[in-house]
């Protein structure tokens, strides 16, 4: 037995990494809901990939490193894959990639750049659609790769998946593979209506998407924002496919299929580890979560000639993009107190690298959200950080509960000012009972007020607020306007120069408009858009402080509980001496125009992207917000038109997959001067 000469403590951690991998294997593919990090299975998977290289007597028919996936779940029906659904090799930097295609070309004996197909690689599950004669007749998974799952019944709900082909001379047999996922915002939606329900929430995209497919009810289904995105086809009878992959996909795009927007053809290499550096810094504006980049020997006659391995064939590889989620382990929690007094606990972490960049913070949202996920300090947690948004918590790594792990306990003082913290029944959030004589509200009031969108008080920084704050100087928003040089300039690291122009960026802030200042004061649930509203509605501060909750809900996007939330603001004695002693020192505004009346766009929601010629994007918002709409920054569903330029690309996309309606700059001109612009 050449066994002999395998360490025992080699053939230990073998089967140790055996065991961790089907554990992880049966709760990704099987239970849709993993404990592990992508990235930590990735690692372990590696590194019994090394170790089965260096001795190839560990390599068992069984490995995780040999197989694909997992055995489908017996509730479904099993279906047979006629050519087999393959997994992808990986690689994790230029270096791997590099060396795939030295493999590739050693294959093929070529000298010659080989070319490749790039695609993103969409984060959602592989599905196989069997059409005969045009016509869906099968929906199947992935499953093992030899047999997977029937979901037809499911798969049938969703609407980019053509239940006939179109276009004349379909082939009698087509089985066209692809990815079905769930983008973005509707996984925020569906989370956030779970999270709501007090239901379990999923821990990303692939999973919710994975968890919706696999539904016993396709009803269930029917309801989850899935969609199917196809890339490449599996088995074909009586037709002839072109000769290149992305000829193919093209193809399928006539049959009716959608093909991903970003596809592209790159001529070596050199352009594929290009495009892959360009779509890594897109990736968070996509609409959709995409972990790596697909490459595939783009002729279809050199794909046959390499051929495939045991999990994945030898003419495409994965280039992964850096981690989003990773695991690490939660230190301690601890409590911030915000504006509105809201006590956010947030999870101190041993610092770990994901999505980018060194994290040790994380948002733990509030105390439902801790109970839900059931965390303990001492725990490890899986950490998502996705683009800019605040790193979260998504899970509990169980099965690594040290036995000292201590539950989390919820202040019933505030950590700041000691008043007794409240909370309101069915409101997630605990609030401090301090109001402004919280020192951490307090700042936080003053903070917003001078913010960029609020008063816009030019070098007046948080640092700058929580040093005024600390120092005794500062106790109330109001208190700004009563800064003087003589205290300003005693500060650490304020000189001269900076004082005195802090002192003119405050005077020049008095200047302001009612929609800044209503928002600048900071009432809950009033953003600029409901300041505006506000202001519109009643001309002036003083009807509106006069406003009772019934007429407040006549303003346009004001519902009872903003209105009760502004009513309340304005009657409390505190707020009106602020509001007075602000107007002592100066702050004033423009009466606004009183519109009641009803705009031609009111109500409606409008995205600027790309470049315009004509106009500037500030004067195409002012005419378009002179009509009554309002101009948002991103696509959403409830985006109602997107007027696209030259250069115009992920919104552009956003919009077509939304099936928003687009107009380029001259029908935008055509419209604003049918309603009497002239421009
Ligand atoms: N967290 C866990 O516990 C756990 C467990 C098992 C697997 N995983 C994760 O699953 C992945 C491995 O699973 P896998 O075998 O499904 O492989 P894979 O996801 O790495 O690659 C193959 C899959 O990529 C998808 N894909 C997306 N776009 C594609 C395109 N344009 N062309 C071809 N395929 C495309 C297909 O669904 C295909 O099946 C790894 O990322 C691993 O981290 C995680
Ligand atoms: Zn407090």
């Amino acid at each position: 037995m050449t066994n002999k000469k395998i360490p025992s403590e080699k053939c230990e951690r073998a089967q140790e990494l055996h065991e961790i991998l089907q554990r992880a294997n049966y709760q990704y593919y099987v239970l849709d809901n993993p404990e592990l990090p992508d990235a930590e299975y990735d690692r372990r998977l590696r590194e019994l990939q090394e170790l089965e290289q260096e001795f190839p007597e560990l390599v068992t028919a069984d490995s995780p490193t040999q197989r694909v996936g997992a055995e489908p779940l017996s509730s479904f029906a099993e279906v047979r894959h006629e050519v087999p659904m393959l997994s992808l090799d990986n690689a994790f930097d230029d270096e791997e990639l590099l060396e795939f295609d030295r493999r590739v070309r050693d294959r093929l004996n070529s000298k010659e750049a080989v070319e490749y197909a790039c695609e993103p690689k969409l984060d959602g599950i592989a599905i196989s659609l069997l059409y005969r004669d045009g016509v869906l007749e099968r929906a199947a998974t992935r499953g093992d790769g030899t047999t997977g799952e029937d979901i037809t019944q499911n798969v049938r709900t969703i609407g980019s998946v053509p239940l006939r082909l179109l276009d004349n001379g379909v082939p009698e047999v087509l089985e066209v593979r692809g990815e079905i996922y769930m983008p973005k915002e509707g996984f925020a939606e569906l989370n956030k209506k779970a999270a709501e329900a007090g239901e379990k929430t999923f821990v990303n995209p692939r999973n919710a998407a994975a968890g919706s497919l696999r539904q016993l009810d396709s009803r269930i289904t029917a309801k989850r924002p899935l969609q199917l995105c196809a890339y490449g086809v599996g088995l074909v009878e009586g037709a002839t496919l072109p000769g290149k992959h992305t000829e193919i996909l093209q193809q399928l795009n006539q049959w009716g299929f959608r093909i991903n927007s970003e596809m592209a053809v790159a001529e070596n290499i050199q352009a594929c580890i290009d495009y892959h550096q360009k779509l890594g810094e897109k990736r968070e504006q996509l609409p959709y979560d995409i972990d790596g980049i697909v490459f595939k020997v783009n002729d279809i006659g050199l794909q046959r000639r390499l051929g495939f391995v045991a999990r994945a064939p030898r003419w495409a590889m994965a280039y992964k993009f850096p981690a989003q989620e990773e695991m690490t382990e939660l230190l301690d929690v601890e409590f911030q107190v915000g504006r509105t007094g809201a006590v956010t606990p947030v999870a101190r972490l041993k610092p770990v690298f994901v999505g980018g960049v060194t994290v040790s913070n994380a948002t733990l949202h509030n105390r439902d959200e801790i109970e839900r996920l059931g965390v303990k300090i001492g725990d490890t947690v899986v950490i998502r950080r996705a683009g800019d948004v605040i790193p979260q918590v998504v899970s509990v790594v169980e099965s690594k509960r040290p036995k000292n792990a201590r539950a989390i306990e919820f202040p019933t003082h505030c950590p700041v000012c000691a008043s007794p913290v409240e909370s309101t029944p069915g409101e997630a959030v605990a609030r401090c009972s301090g109001g402004l004589i919280c020192k951490a509200q307090r700042k936080q009031a003053i903070k917003h007020f001078a913010s960029r969108k609020a008063m816009d008080i030019d070098g007046l920084g948080d640092k700058l607020v929580e040093q005024l704050v600390d120092e005794g100087l500062l106790h109330s928003v109001s208190g700004l306007y009563h800064l003087k040089l003589e205290e300003l300039v005693e500060l650490e690291r304020m000189g001269q120069k900076s004082a005195q122009n802090l002192l003119d960026a405050l005077e020049h802030s008095k200047e302001t408009t009612l929609p800044k200042f209503l928002y600048a004061l900071g009432i809950r649930e009033v953003g600029e858009a409901t300041a505006r509203n506000l202001a519109r509605y009643y001309g002036d501060l003083e009807p509106l402080m006069q406003a009772d909750e019934e007429s407040l809900q006549e303003v346009e996007d004001v519902g009872p509980v903003v209105a009760h939330f502004v009513a309340e603001f304005f009657q409390q004695p505190h707020a009106q001496e602020e509001i007075e002693a602000l107007r002592q020192s100066g702050v004033h505004w423009e009466p606004e125009e009183q519109g009641g009346e009803e705009q031609p766009l009111s109500g409606q929601t409008w995205v600027l992207t790309g470049k315009l010629e004509t106009l500037s994007r500030s004067e195409a918002k002012d005419y378009l917000q002179r009509l009554g709409a309002k101009v948002a920054g991103s696509v959403s569903a409830n985006t109602d038109s997107v007027v696209a330029g030259p250069g115009a690309g992920s919104k552009l996309n956003k919009a077509r997959e939304l099936d928003i309606p687009v107009m380029d700059e001259d029908e935008l001109l055509t419209m604003l001067r049918e309603r009497g612009f002239e421009i």
